[in-house]
């Protein structure tokens, strides 16, 4: 089954000159959303980690049922005060603005083995944002993987130092 023909491009959104990729056919579609999960799984199995780590709100419709297939830990990564204990927070860019993420303060403990998983890697500004806040909390971040990568941003530029695998690549 090719992922690519479940991903639609809406152009001029959320801004003009964005082009948007899509993934809500994907998750229309049964058999293509289990497909997606498992080739999740299949590229995840590469790497040793006991948790896996996803910003809302499209990080976390791929990251819940990877992590019950996967037997590992979920943790969340949200939007600002919407984390009810103490958090570490981060600002950063994305490919269409400014933002921030909070994670728990004890989500991670020192040397805890962590996978970063998201449905798209764009500039690598999120996921840059979240790997600093894994390290600051004492983990390692194992990999980083994603449905999607729009290549053409560089994103691995900002990932140098991690291991980075996408199931799709523009
Ligand atoms: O590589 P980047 O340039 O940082 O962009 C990628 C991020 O942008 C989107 O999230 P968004 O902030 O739009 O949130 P959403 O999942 O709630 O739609 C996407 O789900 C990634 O998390
Ligand atoms: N072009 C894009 N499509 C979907 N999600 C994104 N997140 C950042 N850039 C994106």
């Amino acid at each position: 089954m090719d992922l690519k023909h479940f991903i639609r491009d809406i152009p001029d959104f959320p801004k003009p000159g964005i082009i948007f990729k899509d993934v809500t056919p994907l998750l229309r579609d049964p058999e293509a959303f289990k497909e997606s999960i498992e080739l999740l799984k299949n590229a995840a199995s590469f790497w040793d980690f006991d948790l896996i780590v996803a910003p809302e709100a499209r990080g976390f419709i791929f990251a819940a049922p990877l992590a019950l297939e996967m037997g590992k830990g979920f943790i969340p990564i949200r939007k600002p005060g919407k984390l009810p204990y103490k958090v570490i927070s981060k600002s950063y860019s994305l490919e269409y603005g400014e933002a921030a993420l909070e994670m728990h303060k004890d989500a991670i403990v020192e040397r805890n083995k962590v996978l970063i998983l998201d449905d798209v890697l764009a500039t690598g500004g999120t996921i840059k944002a979240i790997a600093e806040m894994i390290e600051e909390a004492g983990g390692e971040v194992a990999g980083i993987l994603t449905l999607i990568e729009l290549s053409f941003l560089e994103p691995r530029k900002k990932l140098k130092d991690y291991q980075v695998k996408a199931l799709i690549t523009y």
